[in-house]
């Protein structure tokens, strides 16, 4: 059984309908789906991680950098389109009062200053979760910044439709589930991790960020958390173009090793787009394995020429 950040309708959902027809479960945060994970209840949970509009999502990097250890297994893009979605019968000039998710108002901010200038806009749970409430008659809202299927899930209809302020907005999810063996290696892999510094000095996200150039990883997302301990204090989340198992990659992991406090390894995954990383001369697994062959003679020999 899988889990999700729910409940029905959240894009999350979608996400998940777009990849698999078995039988899923719903949780009200991401923190519990992840929890789900942890205690067994359920086998692996999707939770969203980043949109092409707000960047990261900070509740679902921050469980995964500071709970206890789970690891991505595979991601999942969806296309998002919003709609505001009223109890049948309310006009447009008429809502208020409006209902939904940070990411969701975040994608639609222009429109609602726009459209709804005046209205009050709370940020709750889920966009679901916002359509779920504004359908029951006694709520305070009047609206909910919903997707339509979860306009039409809960009994609501459109006041207007298509208000994302960018309509190729994205959103990337990823599964995770518990620690095992790394996923297998497709060519197109994305890496997931977070790097804690060793001491705050001149030059250390410089000192991380060397580990992945000389090595020719490209980053595709790297962000400053904070660490929570003390003000000032941050780590970096970090998406890295390839898998553990590509030689370039392992040889960066153990640089950051070297360098970093703490390094936690959140997964290599397929990546939903395909896309291959363009791998620089000299950064090949057999350019790794012939340089480790010549050190060995080398070692053993004294021969650099043999
Ligand atoms: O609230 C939802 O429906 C979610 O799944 C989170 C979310 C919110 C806005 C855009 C993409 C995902």
């Amino acid at each position: 059984m899988l889990g999700y950040f729910g409940p029905a309708g959240t894009f999350t959902h979608q996400a998940l309908l777009s990849v698999t027809d078995d039988e899923a479960r719903p949780y009200p945060t991401v923190a519990a789906a992840l929890d789900a994970v942890r205690e067994g209840e359920v086998e692996a949970a999707l939770v969203p991680i980043e949109n092409s509009v707000e960047g990261g999502v900070s509740a679902t990097l921050d469980n995964l950098a500071n709970g206890e250890r789970l690891m991505i297994v595979r991601e999942v893009l969806l296309p998002v389109q919003f709609g505001l979605y009223v109890r049948p019968g309310t006009r447009l000039a008429d809502v208020r009062r409006i209902l939904t998710h940070p990411h969701a108002f975040a994608q639609t901010r222009d429109w609602v200053a726009a459209n709804v200038p005046g209205a009050q806009v709370t940020e709750g749970g889920s966009t679901a979760a916002a359509a779920a409430e504004v359908a029951d008659p006694s709520s305070s809202h009047d609206a909910a910044i919903c997707a339509a299927v979860a306009g039409e899930m809960y009994g609501l209809e459109a006041a207007a439709t298509g208000i994302a302020d960018n309509e190729q907005a994205v959103t990337r999810f990823v599964l995770v589930a518990r620690q095992g063996p790394p996923t297998v290696r497709t060519g197109a892999d994305k890496t997931t991790l977070v790097a804690y510094m060793r001491e705050d000095h001149p030059g250390s996200l410089q000192e991380i960020l060397d580990q992945f150039v000389v090595r020719g990883v490209n980053l595709c997302r790297i962000e400053s958390r904070p660490t929570k301990t003390t003000l000032g204090q941050y780590c970096f989340s970090i998406d890295a173009e390839g898998h553990l198992l590509d030689a370039r990659m392992a040889e960066a992991l153990l640089g950051l090793h070297r360098v970093c406090k703490k390094v936690v390894f959140l997964g290599s995954y397929a990546r939903a787009d395909r896309v291959k990383p363009r791998v620089p001369a000299g950064q090949k697994d057999e350019d790794y394995t012939e340089a480790q062959a010549w050190l060995e003679t080398l070692r053993a020999t004294g021969r650099d020429d043999a």
